[in-house]
Formats: C-alpha cells, sequence, structure tokens
C-alpha cells in the first residue's frame, strides 16, 4: 500500500491558494520522493525544481517519474538551474549536500527548509550565519508527535532532575548513515537545557567493556540500526523503584513531508532568521 501524502491538515480550499514554488534536493530519496508527491498533493505549492548529486541515475528523469506521471520538472545536478525558478528549497539530503544547496540559495534569495541531519557545529554556524540573509527552517524531525515529545520531555526532565538515570535510545532503518539520529540528540538537548547541563559535557555515545557504575549526571545514548524501521525513539527515566519510558514512534515518513509543507507555509512571511518547529506549530 502506497503512503497518503495529503492529510486534513492541508489548507482550506475554499479560497484560492497562493501558489509556493518549491523545489526539493535530494529528489530520489526516501524523503524526496515523499516529498514530491506531498507537494504535488497540495493545492498551495506547485514544483519548480528538483536536485540530485551528480552521478546519480535519476539525473535527467522527471522527477514525478516515480509516480507514473508527468511534472515536466527535470532532476539536474546544476544548483542553479534547479533553483532558478524556486521560492524555497526543500532539504533532506546530507550535510556537505545541504551546505552546497544553501550557498546557492542564499545567492539566489531562496528560502530554505531543512531536514537534513548530522551536522558539524561549524556547519550549524555556518548555516546561522547564511540565516541572517534568507529566511531558513531546520529541525532535525519534523513530525508534530516528535516536537510535541520534545515539550513532554521538557516537563520530565524538571521535575525528575535527581534521582533518575536518562537514557535515550533511538531506532532506525539499515540505510541509515548517521548515528545518534538528529532527534535523538535534539532530546538531549532539550534535557540537558532543562537540568542546566551541557550536552557535551554529559553525553554518554554507547557503553563496553567494565564501565564502572553509572554517573548520575550523564544522558546515554543507544542505537539500533535494522529492516525498515522508519524512526522510533524512547527515552528513559530510571528510578529506584519506578521508571517512566516516553516513547515516539514513526511509522510512515508522510508525517515528516506534511510538516516540511507546514515550515513552507510559514517561512512565506519571513524575510530571514533561523527558525525550528517549535516556531512553525507554535509551541515556543
Ligand atoms: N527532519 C526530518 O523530519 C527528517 C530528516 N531525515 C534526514 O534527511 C536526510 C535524508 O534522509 P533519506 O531521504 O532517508 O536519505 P536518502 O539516502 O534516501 O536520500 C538522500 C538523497 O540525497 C542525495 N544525496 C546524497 N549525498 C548528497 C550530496 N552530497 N549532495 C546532494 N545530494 C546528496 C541522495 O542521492 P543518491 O541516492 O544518489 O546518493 C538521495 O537522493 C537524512 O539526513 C535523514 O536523517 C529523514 C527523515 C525525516
Ligand atoms: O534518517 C531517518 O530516516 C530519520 N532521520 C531523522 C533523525 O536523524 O532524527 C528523523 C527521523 O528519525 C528519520
Amino acid at each position: 500500500m502506497t503512503e497518503p501524502t495529503t492529510t486534513s491538515s492541508s489548507v482550506s480550499s475554499s479560497s484560492a491558494p497562493v501558489l509556493r514554488r518549491v523545489a526539493i534536493a535530494g529528489a530520489s530519496g526516501r524523503m524526496g520522493h515523499m516529498l514530491i508527491e506531498a507537494v504535488r498533493n497540495a493545492p498551495d505549492c506547485r514544483l519548480a525544481g528538483a536536485l540530485d548529486i551528480a552521478g546519480s541515475d535519476a539525473i535527467g528523469a522527471d522527477a514525478a517519474a516515480f509516480l507514473g506521471f508527468t511534472s515536466g520538472v527535470p532532476i539536474v545536478a546544476d544548483l542553479r538551474t534547479g533553483l532558478q525558478d524556486a521560492q524555497v528549497l526543500i532539504d533532506f539530503t546530507r550535510p556537505e549536500g545541504t551546505m552546497a544547496h544553501l550557498a546557492v540559495c542564499r545567492e539566489l534569495g531562496v528560502q530554505a527548509v531543512i531536514g537534513t541531519t548530522g551536522f558539524s557545529d561549524a556547519q550549524k554556524a555556518e548555516i546561522a550565519e547564511i540565516a541572517k540573509d534568507i529566511a531558513i527552517m531546520m529541525a532535525p524531525n519534523m513530525s508534530v508527535g516528535v516536537n510535541v515529545t520534545l515539550k513532554l520531555l521538557d516537563m520530565a526532565a524538571r521535575a525528575m532532575s535527581t534521582g533518575y538515570d536518562i537514557e535515550i535510545v533511538e531506532a532506525h532503518h539499515r540505510f541509515k548513515v548517521d548515528a545518534p539520529s538528529g532527534t535523538a540528540l535534539k532530546m538531549g538537548e532539550v534535557i540537558a537545557d532543562a537540568l542546566g547541563r551541557d550536552l557535551k559535557d554529559c553525553a554518554v555515545y554507547g557503553r563496553e567493556g567494565i564501565t564502572g557504575e553509572r554517573d548520575p549526571s550523564t544522558i546515554g545514548f543507544a542505537t539500533i540500526r535494522g529492516g525498515d524501521i522508519v524512526g522510533d525513539h524512547t527515552v528513559l527515566f530510571a528510578g529506584i523503584g519506578e521508571r517512566i519510558e516516553i516513547s515516539h514512534k514513526s511509522s510512515s515518513r508522510v508525517t515528516y513531508a506534511q510538516g516540511a509543507l507546514r515550515a513552507v507555509r510559514f517561512l512565506s512571511g519571513q524575510r530571514n532568521g533561523l527558525f525550528d518547529m517549535f516556531d512553525v506549530l507554535g509551541l515556543r
């Protein structure tokens, strides 16, 4: 069964929608396909460009060919060609790809919705710098459920600031290239902030051998990779005599694609600045 990419959260069709011209990077990727289908089904968006990495088998193909449609938009490797008609780029690729795309977005005044994960601190700082010139929404997870979960974690961490060991467990499909997931790291950051700690100082990424007893000030991470798991995250607050588990499980990538389109709509009112899904969803 194919996953639906339109939900009741799409904009109302009662008035003529303002069309947003959207380019998709990583057009032949797992998220690229979801996004092209979602843009095609959105009454207020039009596919205006499709990018993939040079050497990809997809270059030259019609962006909607995988759906059995002709969109008239070819997948190209040349960034200026792919972005010239676009108002906003949605980018779910790899950090080095996103950075190259952003440089051209800045040059052409194209906004960006970034879902890519695995950025270095230096790359994040460069994105913040670019956002002084163009509007960017960047989030490691664009599902509504995960962003609500982040709020729950903030509350739970404040309420259980002592006496509870905090462990973050994430599971993803066998094709994922970065670990821990961007979402798991964001969960760690939210919890560390709530506890007045810096995640850089308290994160423990995996354990092996004679580790000694657990340091209560740490936040542990565990990563599972296998099969077609879309994305599961569980945060464990383990005390003596009880434990709480806060979990989110994705069963479809449609939620990420719909979140990206909400971000496209949110950005239409912005000239510049760096935003996240809390801004888009009004959760700040
Ligand atoms: N924020 C969110 O809500 C979500 C974020 N993600 C993140 O999005 C990213 C993509 O995920 P997914 O779609 O599963 O990955 P895929 O590997 O399926 O797709 C990545 C796409 O980007 C292309 N690509 C690879 N390297 C580069 C590069 N250097 N420059 C330009 N394009 C490149 C790939 O081309 P080719 O196949 O030819 O290599 C492919 O088309 C990951 O970082 C993932 O963690 C995923 C889901 C949700
Ligand atoms: O690569 C994925 O698939 C996903 N990546 C994001 C992450 O790293 O958190 C979001 C989601 O979990 C799916």
